[in-house]
């Protein structure tokens, strides 16, 4: 269970109705991204006409084999790769307005903590970059390292946590600066498959706590369908989408969701959006 509900905090209350009202809804249109070969010969189509629309607060997973574009796709939304044609709409906004208005909270497959820093001000880091003051800072690091269940942890170095908490503190870094959209790359592929179902109620639970429009990268069909809203299936050579998978299960859901029949049918329906490609 969550520190956070032991302690009874009223995450919705200071997390998701900010009064900074934005509208996360991403409208994707016709976006192709390419990249030339080293070498001189064809560029490399890395996305090809990828049309998608995501709601805001949409909880959305994108999965496909090695290359077929989910990085690139998620890269190009946050503003850090260019499309080649297309366009992103972001509430009405381009990837580049959203990303300096800092509404983008990226979590990436390592963490990459600073060892001489503490949790504490690990998670502080984006804080100072922005010069927020330090009253403010130690608030919100408190409030995200109860979020993600670590706050008796604050005071140790990242060696003396385990992947699945230095993943934890690397959530906790992405959300310090309130972002509206977080972009995670497949975030628990490296660790075992005990910490990555914890992982993936508690990540639940935040979503729920924070409202947050999250696009989910990841290789794992079923930890796309036991996550999302909706699961999008891209294939590669070039990368598109070939089906956009609505999963209609209950939420909450708990880890007892994957033994059912309606739960596997949603992994099959996933599998066969490959093999019709
Ligand atoms: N900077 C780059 N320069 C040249 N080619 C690139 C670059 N980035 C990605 N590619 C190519 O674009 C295609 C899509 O790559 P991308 O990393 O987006 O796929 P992916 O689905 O995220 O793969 P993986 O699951 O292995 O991470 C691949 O063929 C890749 O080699």
């Amino acid at each position: 269970m969550f520190q956070a509900e032991k302690a009874n905090v009223n995450y919705d209350r200071n997390l998701a109705s900010d009064p900074d009202e934005f509208n996360t809804g991403i409208i994707i249109k016709n976006l192709s991204v390419k990249f030339p070969d080293k070498n001189g010969g064809e560029p490399v189509e890395a996305l090809r006409n990828v049309n998608l629309e995501i709601k805001p607060g949409e909880f959305v997973s994108l999965v496909g084999p090695s290359g077929c574009g989910k990085t690139t796709l998620l890269r190009t939304i946050a503003d850090l790769q260019q499309p080649t044609t297309g366009t992103i709409s972001i509430g009405g906004l381009t990837p580049r307005e959203v990303r300096l208005q800092q509404k983008f909270g990226i979590v990436f497959q390592n963490p990459v903590l600073y060892e001489w820093r503490t949790v504490r001000r690990n998670v502080c880091m984006p804080m100072e970059i922005m010069g927020i003051p330090k009253p403010e800072r130690t608030r919100r690091v408190s409030e995200m390292l109860e979020l993600v269940g670590l706050y008796d942890f604050g005071k140790k170095h990242p060696h003396e946590l385990s992947g699945g908490m230095q993943q934890r503190v690397g959530i906790a870094r992405a959300l310090a600066l309130r972002p509206k959209i977080l972009l995670m790359d497949e975030p628990f592929s490296a660790l075992d498959e005990f910490t990555k179902e914890k992982l993936h109620l508690d990540l639940q639970n935040i979503w729920r706590k924070t409202r947050k429009t999250i696009i989910f990268v990841t290789h794992s069909m079923q930890e796309a369908v036991f996550l999302s809203d909706k699961v999008v299936v891209l294939t590669p050579h070039p990368g598109r989408v070939s089906a956009v998978v609505d999963i209609n299960l209950p939420r909450p859901r708990g880890l007892e969701i994957k033994d059912t029949v309606k739960f596997n049918a949603l992994v099959s329906k996933v599998r066969n959006s490959f093999e019709g490609v």
